[in-house]
């Protein structure tokens, strides 16, 4: 490689060592994009390197994911041969050192046994530097705005009031003058008042966040730490070699979640004289600080202190630069793109995670002795039947206190028909070690039998006082299947049985199983399939930009988010009658071939579908841009259940969704057909999910070859759409193919729309496409029991009407 070049490396790599990754993990990522770029340096150094950090955080995360899917692999299923990295997901499970959590949008503060002193008159605790992690961002803000300041000025705040939590950033080195403080305020308690020292170049990233759950499900696990350096000295001499190993460029957007976005005109800005802080320093000519953010009752804010000094140019930003700053900052650099995401929700949320971590909840029947002497873990867990919500409360057990310890659920648990005072008292039944025991237990908490240990996290029983007849004694209650791998949590609650979920693995993207040909290269993405002279939100424009071609010149998506009306009726209709819509016939079918090489059946032919295409990364579009929907993930909150008809288990939303409401996607293993008519005749007896097939080519004059006809099967690696039931013809849910990251129609996504509005509670459903009277299908069909007045199952509607 020329030397030019060669000092290009070392920039990248001098610019990704800042978030701690080595030479020996950036350059394979980089040697692939650079290939993937046609060495196109500019695409990689745009935006602060930022397609290479993000290249890097997917390779990171997919090494760790393929790890642990050789580790947990099910012994009887065999392990897949290949299984490439499409896409890029955080997995909780195995938190990568390195992730500097792209898509968070909590802010994670671990508060742990403060060491106590006097400070002007006011008792503070302070905490040691690696107990107290925040986003660097904040820092990192203020940076750039001013000189160095000595650590001798780089004192905590010691002027505030007592009511408040200050988190200072003296440590911090570089060209900075100023000593941003992030403070937490609290009303009327007296007691707290902690100047905190923010670790050195130690900041904590966590990624947590759905509207309904205050703190993540543990930091421990789903934090990462980030090494941040901020001198100038990284070393140059980066040798770069053509001969770096082969690396799959990962290819998806991680998800990120709405956020409700506090009213900037609610915010005030609040100067020294309102907070009584004086400048009391050598140096300080006056001290002020700016109101980020404050709890929903406004009973906990967040300040910037800053304290210019008389040698300073520092001038106060507006809140407005700040957060606009902060917000192009976070999308840019952490991936996060839902539009709507605010930082100031992130900020409001540190401070509700604050000030509910120190409010111990009530416990209705609260943890009894008998509990802990069972060795249950002695968090207390309360539903509040009015509300539907459940309470966690935090463990202070240990004198310390961890936000992530704190859950609130609403409303995780379904709403059970009233019949009188029926109240519920739940237990949390985890942390012992990987095993959970639950208990059903009476009226009086007494335990009247202990469930199997089970081998799933975060489960809880709930008790169900004065059942009335036919409801179950006891519901089995799991917090969230997904095991942090979306940014909502999914629980499972099963009201009927104690039969527990089935053995599969979470998977929140599709992967490759052997033969299946999915290949993704920006080079082939033509400048007709892409949009690279946009920026921001392609769905502002006045003419709909290259990316519409597929729908028509018009983006499927309205600015809200749902698919419009007439794309998302053409897609119903063509679900429902596919005659209509005129099939297309291979004259060498790949899936009848798939079903016996020797003996080819007759085409039975093929639709030819809607596509949305939404924008991907070779557009010029922002991640916020509205045409890019279900690269993001789930963004409703779902829950797994036990239907009550003989279906087994079934998906509900806990929310009203909306008509053309993007809810998930089909996940699975990524199959030819053949692969799959040989998986479903070797384990014909076992239960399997409905596998989804996937366009080809059809009716195109050449030949399909196997590889290029491909299928998702969820049995074995799949995500939520695994436990959708079938609905003859009415089905409140339509899939629509997605393409994303690859313009041809072999591989693309599967995305689940709203039919019509959907209630909370309320099964989701899709027509499987099921012909009941076909028997030869790969799949072997169930016996119906989807209680559609248009149900297809003959033999059902017989069995109906005995
Ligand atoms: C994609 S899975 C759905 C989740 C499944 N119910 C479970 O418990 O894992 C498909 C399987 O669910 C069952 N199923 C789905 N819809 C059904 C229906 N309408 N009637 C009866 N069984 C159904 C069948 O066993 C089918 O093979």
């Amino acid at each position: 490689m020329a030397p030019k070049s060669n000092s290009k490396v070392k920039r990248a790599c001098e610019a990704m060592e800042v978030f701690g990754y080595t030479e020996e993990i950036v350059k394979p990522v980089l040697r692939n994009l650079l290939n993937l770029y046609d060495k196109n340096w500019k695409l990689i150094e745009d935006e602060n390197y930022s397609a290479l950090l993000e290249s890097i955080i997917d390779s990171e995360e997919s090494k760790e994911r393929q790890k642990s899917l050789l580790e947990d692999e099910p012994e009887e299923i065999e392990p897949p041969l290949k299984r490439s990295r499409l896409c890029s997901q955080r997995n909780h499970s195995s938190p990568a050192k390195h992730d500097p959590c792209p898509s968070a949008d909590t802010c994670t503060l671990e508060l742990q046994s403060p060491s106590k002193q006097k400070m002007d008159g006011f008792t503070t605790e302070s905490y040691e530097a690696e107990d107290v992690e925040l986003k660097p961002l904040l820092l990192k803000d203020y940076q750039g705005k001013g000189k160095k300041q000595s650590s001798s000025e780089a004192s905590p705040v010691s002027t505030l009031s007592n009511d408040m939590v200050v988190l200072s950033g003296d440590d911090m080195e570089g060209p900075c003058n100023l000593s941003p403080h992030l403070t937490i305020k609290q009303k009327g308690d007296t007691s707290l008042s902690y100047p905190a020292l923010l670790p050195k170049r130690r900041l904590h990233f966590d990624c947590q966040e759905e509207p309904n759950v205050v703190g993540s499900s543990d930091a421990s696990n789903n934090g990462a730490l980030v090494e941040y350096d901020l001198s100038d000295t990284m070393p140059l001499n980066v040798p770069f070699s053509d001969n770096l190993p082969d690396f799959d460029v990962p290819v998806a957007v991680a998800p990120s979640d709405v956020s409700r976005r506090i009213e900037r005109q609610d915010l005030e800005f609040l100067n020294s004289e309102h907070l009584g802080i004086e400048g009391n320093e050598k140096g300080v000519t006056s001290s002020s600080q700016l109101d980020i953010a404050s709890s929903q009752k406004g009973d906990v804010k967040i300040f910037f202190v800053y304290k210019p000094y008389s040698s300073s140019n520092f001038r106060p930003p507006s809140l407005d630069a700040v957060l606009k700053r902060m917000e192009e900052k976070y999308m840019k650099s952490y991936r996060i793109s839902q539009p709507g995401f605010s930082l100031l929700r992130l900020m409001e949320n540190l401070c509700e995670c604050y000030l509910t971590a120190g409010t111990k909840a009530r416990p209705a029947n609260g943890p009894s002795a008998g509990i802990e002497s069972q060795k249950l873990h002695p968090v207390g867990v309360r539903y509040d039947a009015a509300n539907h919500e459940l309470h966690f409360a935090p463990d202070i057990s240990n004198g310390s206190f961890k936000l992530s310890n704190l859950i609130k659920v609403s409303p995780q648990i379904p709403k059970f028909p009233a019949s009188g005072n029926r109240d519920i008292v739940c237990y949390m039944m985890n942390f012992n070690g990987t095993k959970i025991h639950g208990a059903e237990k009476d009226k009086t908490n007494k335990v009247l039998k202990l469930l199997a240990p089970s081998t799933m996290k975060n489960s809880l029983v709930v008790q169900k006082n004065n059942s009335s007849p036919g409801l179950p004694s006891s519901a089995y209650y799991f917090e969230d299947i997904t095991n942090g791998q979306e940014e909502h949590r999914v629980s499972l609650i099963n009201e009927f049985s104690h039969e527990i979920v089935p053995v599969f693995k979470y998977i929140p993207k599709n992967i490759i199983f052997q033969n299946a040909y999915v290949k993704f290269l920006l080079a082939r993405i033509s400048d007709d399939n892409c949009c690279s002279n946009c920026s921001e939100d392609c769905l502002s424009l006045d003419i709909p930009c290259a990316c519409a071609g597929e729908t028509g010149g018009e983006f499927a998506y309205t600015s809200g988010g749902l698919l419009k009306e007439k794309f998302l009726e053409n897609c119903i209709s063509m679900n429902r009658e596919p005659q209509r819509h005129g099939l297309v016939y291979c004259q060498d079918c790949p899936l009848e071939r798939s079903k016996n090489n020797s003996m080819s059946g007759v085409c039975k032919g093929h639709l030819v579908r809607k596509f949305i295409k939404e924008c991907w990364h070779k557009c010029g579009c922002s991640r916020g841009c509205g045409n890019r929907v279900v690269q993001r993930g789930i963004a409703v909150p779902l829950q797994v259940f036990m239907t009550a008809h003989g279906k087994g288990w079934g998906l509900r939303t806990l929310e009203d969704l909306p008509r053309g409401a993007f809810v998930c996607e089909y996940v699975g293993e990524i199959v030819t057909n053949t692969e799959l008519y040989e998986r479903n005749t070797q384990t014909a007896d076992e239960r399997h999910t409905y596998p989804v097939l996937l366009d080809a080519d059809w009716g195109s004059e050449g030949v399909l070859k196997d590889e290029e006809a491909l299928c998702l099967d969820a049995t074995s690696y799949g995500n939520v759409a695994r436990f959708i039931n079938h609905r003859c013809y009415d089905a409140n849910l339509v899939e629509i193919p997605v393409e994303v990251e690859t313009p041809d129609h072999h591989y693309y996504h599967v995305a689940f729309f709203t039919t019509r509005k959907v209630n909370a509670l309320e099964e989701l459903t899709w027509d499987y496409g099921i012909d009941f009277t076909d028997h030869s299908h790969p799949v072997k069909a169930f016996k119906c029991c989807c209680g559609s007045e248009l149900c297809r199952d003959i033999k059902s509607l017989k069995r109906a009407r005995k």
